[in-house]
Formats: structure tokens, C-alpha cells, sequence
């Protein structure tokens, strides 16, 4: 009967989530406003607090069974490992090893530097608390050598995998040319990027959103591209050197180091982790033709899930290669990176890493022959989205206006062009741009 009821409110939060999760729109409101107070259970309701809530402290289950024994306050049961809360209205499961390992105890966890002391090895896999008891907002586990593990509810909720479920771990704005016009995202002036923290929140809040910003009134030199580069991130050293500075005279044995036209890509896909973040300042261009194309793989990608799921989850399972090997002059490198074309968290189905270039994509031999052909159509289904006119973003890049690409998310490509050429910039460290983000209390 209470499996029932269980089940029910399962397919009902599903029914909730659908749609918008993976790729809100707008930034993802707090889960509890999604889900409506009224739902009935078993529960007990607090008076003292504003927001109605539920617990379910009394509630075991034999999970081989799906027996419960309702016993408030304590249980006895030999076969339970599993507790089950509802509160906010989330139901949570907590497995008890689980609930013994993130005890924040000060014997267990140094809140000075937020690091775990207990050894999780030392707890016994069959560990089930010998009591429960709540207090208002705060749960009490005794374990069988008395120690006591305390849990706020709000941690909890916060911390529990049904929680983090409904999140998305980067609220995204998806664009098309249109879209990205319409939102008229100011670009931050170069001084107050790098004065003042508003100027760099803003400009970060802008790059997390839409995966592209802009940085004006740049002196154009490599050196001040450089310091706008270490104001967000540290600089990622590759191949290429740390800041690079290129003209098409195929210094470099890459297309890149041409005058030619490059369709849409992402950089670095031979590398087992792609770099995060592009720069490019353009320092001087006489000549014509040169725009640089911008388009937003995570939103050509959403429409590749609406229109052919199944070829979606196919870009997001089979690992292909890419390649870079280069034998031009002093320049000797054999690059190899392994990856899905679409790379998703497993738990909530959240896109955080696209690889995509058609240059560097190495021989397909990681692919049995029939599923070869399947990746063929859902990688043509991506293409066509990705090729959309609608879908690009054209840009001349000029000396004083410097770009930052999200690598992980938007291709770039340039139109090909006539005379001299020269664009400086550099590769930042994802984590490191993610660490500014959110030391100025941006959600990254
Ligand atoms: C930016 N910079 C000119 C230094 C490198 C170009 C790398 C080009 C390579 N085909 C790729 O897509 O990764
Ligand atoms: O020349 C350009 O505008 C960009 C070339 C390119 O794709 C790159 O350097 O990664
Ligand atoms: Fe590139």
C-alpha cells in the first residue's frame, strides 16, 4: 500500500520534470518552488516552520521485499540499509552507509578545510543506526558504538541525489543567431573588467550563460590580451605555446595557419580533455573576408534530442578519436583524445562537453560496423542542425574587442580571407574560469 503511494508520487515528480530540465531556458528556479506543498503521505507536519514539510523518519523498507515496518523513532529491522525522508516535498533515499560517511561530526569531518577525517573503509557496509530521532529541523542518527551523526533537514534536501536530480549543475540560455541578438548581451568594458568585480561578474555571468563574451577598449597587444586572459583563469599551456599569436603563413602544420575557410568546430578535440576556454583578439586584419562563425552546440544538440532521441543517447555513448599530427618543420606532434561527440552527466542528462570537428576526427575504429552506420546518421542529424543558417553567429573580429569561447559548448569557424592577418590568443583552464565564477557567487 505505501509502495504504492510511493510509486505514484515517483511518476508524479517524473511527470514534473519533464522537459526543461536538461536545458533550462532560463536559469533553473530552486527545485522546491518547482513541486506544489499539496502533496499527501504519511507525514508529519512541523508547525514552526513556514514552508510545509513532511517526514517520513518512521519508514523502513526490506528493499528485496518492499516490506515496511512502520516504527517511529526506532527501528529493529535486520535487513534495512535504507532511510527515507520527505521533506520539501522530496522524497529522498539515504543509504545508511552513506548517511554514517557524510556524518560532519568533528571527528569525522575538519570543517577547517572541508576534508573528510573518517576513514570510510572503517565502516561496516552493513552499518544500520540503533536510533532516530528528530528535533524540529535536525535529524539524530546514534550508530551501534554510539556515535552520533546530526543532519539538518535543508542539508539534506540540499545534498541528497533526489535534489541534485532536479538541478541543472550550470543554468544555460541556449541561442540561435536570433536569440543571441534579441538579448542584446552587453559587452564589459575593458577597464572595469579588470577594476572592479562587477565588471567581472557580469562578464562571467554572460560567458556562463550564452558560452560566448565579449571584452572591449582592449589595447591591442598580445600583452594586455594576456592580462585580461590571468584576471579569469589561468592560462592552459599547450602545443601551441601559452599566449600564441598567428598569421596564415603555416608556421604550424594546421589549416588554421591558412587563409582557408574553416567550417564549424571545436578546438583541441584530440586532447583527453579539450581545452575549456578560447581567446581571440584580432590585432590587426587588412584584407577582406575573415569573419569569424560562432554557432551554440548545445542548442543544435537539444534539437538533435527532440527530433531523434535515440540518436542523441548514440552521440553521447560511442566514443570516437581525434587526432592531431603535425610534421612541419620543428613542430613534431601526435596528439590522441577519446570521447563521445556529446558528453552528458549521467544523473540528470545535463550536456557539459560537445566534441566536434570533421578536421581532426581520427579513423572510426572503436565502433562495430553496424553501429557505425547509426552513429553516421545521428553525427549527419547533429550537422544539419549545427549548419542551420539560422543557427550562425557572424562576428569580424577587430583589434580592441577580444572573444572568449566557451570550448566545451560553442563551434567557431572563420570565413576565408585576403591579405594580412594576425590573432593573438590563448586556452584557459576550465576549472580555473569555473573557480572565479564561483568565488563571486555565480552558480558554475
Ligand atoms: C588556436 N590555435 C591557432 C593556436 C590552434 C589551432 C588548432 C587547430 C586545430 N585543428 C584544432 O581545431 O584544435
Ligand atoms: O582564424 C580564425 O579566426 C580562427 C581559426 C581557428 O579555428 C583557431 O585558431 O582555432
Ligand atoms: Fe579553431
Amino acid at each position: 500500500m505505501w509502495y504504492h503511494r510511493l510509486s505514484h508520487l515517483h511518476s508524479r515528480l517524473q511527470d514534473l520534470l519533464k522537459g526543461g530540465v536538461i536545458y533550462p531556458a532560463l536559469p533553473q528556479p530552486n527545485f522546491k518552488s518547482l513541486l506544489p506543498l499539496a502533496v499527501h503521505w504519511h507525514h508529519t507536519a512541523s508547525k514552526s516552520l513556514t514552508c510545509a514539510w513532511q517526514q517520513h523518519e518512521d519508514h523502513f523498507e526490506q528493499p528485496e521485499t518492499g516490506y515496511f515496518m512502520k516504527k517511529r523513532g526506532l527501528i529493529d529491522s535486520q535487513f534495512c540499509r535504507l532511510y527515507k525522508l520527505k521533506y520539501a516535498n522530496t522524497v529522498m533515499r539515504f543509504d545508511y552507509v552513506w548517511l554514517r560517511d557524510h556524518c560532519r561530526s568533528a571527528s569525522c569531518y575538519n570543517s577547517k578545510t572541508h576534508q573528510r577525517s573518517l576513514d570510510t573503509a572503517s565502516v561496516d557496509l552493513c552499518i544500520k543506526p540503533k536510533t532516530i530521532r528528530l528535533d524540529e529541523t535536525t535529524l539524530f542518527f546514534t550508530w551501534p558504538d554510539g556515535h552520533v551523526t546530526k543532519y539538518d533537514l535543508n542539508w539534506l534536501v540540499k545534498n541528497s541525489y533526489e535534489g541534485q536530480k532536479q538541478k541543472v549543475i550550470q543554468p544555460r540560455i541556449l541561442w540561435n543567431a536570433e536569440i543571441y541578438q534579441q538579448a542584446q548581451v552587453p559587452s564589459v568594458d575593458c577597464q572595469s573588467f579588470l577594476e572592479t568585480n562587477e565588471g567581472l561578474k557580469k562578464f562571467l555571468q554572460n560567458f556562463l550563460l550564452y558560452g560566448i563574451a565579449f571584452v572591449e577598449n582592449v589595447p591591442p597587444t598580445q600583452e594586455h590580451t594576456e592580462k585580461l586572459a590571468e584576471r579569469i583563469s589561468l592560462i592552459r599551456e599547450t602545443i601551441y605555446g601559452r599566449m600564441w599569436y598567428f598569421t596564415s603563413d603555416f608556421s604550424r602544420g594546421d589549416t588554421a595557419y591558412t587563409k582557408l575557410a574553416l567550417d564549424r568546430h571545436t578546438d583541441t578535440t584530440y586532447f583527453q580533455e579539450p581545452c575549456g576556454i578560447q581567446v581571440f583578439h584580432c590585432l590587426k586584419h587588412e584584407g577582406t573576408g575573415g569573419r569569424t562563425l560562432l554557432v551554440d552546440g548545445f542548442y543544435a544538440a537539444e534539437q538533435v534530442l527532440q527530433k531523434a532521441p535515440e540518436e542523441f543517447e548514440l552521440l553521447s555513448k560511442v566514443p570516437l578519436k581525434h587526432e592531431y599530427i603535425e610534421d612541419v618543420g620543428e613542430c613534431h606532434n601526435h596528439m590522441i583524445g577519446i570521447g563521445p561527440v556529446l558528453n552528458i552527466y549521467p544523473w540528470n542528462k545535463e550536456l557539459y562537453l560537445i566534441r566536434y570537428n570533421n578536421y581532426d576526427r581520427a579513423v572510426i575504429n572503436t565502433v562495430p560496423y553496424d553501429v557505425v552506420h547509426r552513429w553516421y546518421t545521428a553525427h549527419r542529424t547533429l550537422t544539419i542542425e549545427l549548419r542551420r543558417p539560422e543557427n550562425e553567429f557572424w562576428v569580424k573580429l577587430k583589434p580592441g574587442r577580444v572573444l572568449f569561447i566557451d570550448n566545451w559548448r560553442v563551434l567557431h569557424g572563420r570565413e576565408c580571407f585576403t591579405g594580412y592577418r594576425q590573432l593573438c590568443g590563448c586556452y584557459l583552464t576550465r576549472d580555473d574560469v569555473l573557480n572565479t565564477a564561483r568565488l563571486l557567487g555565480l552558480q558554475a
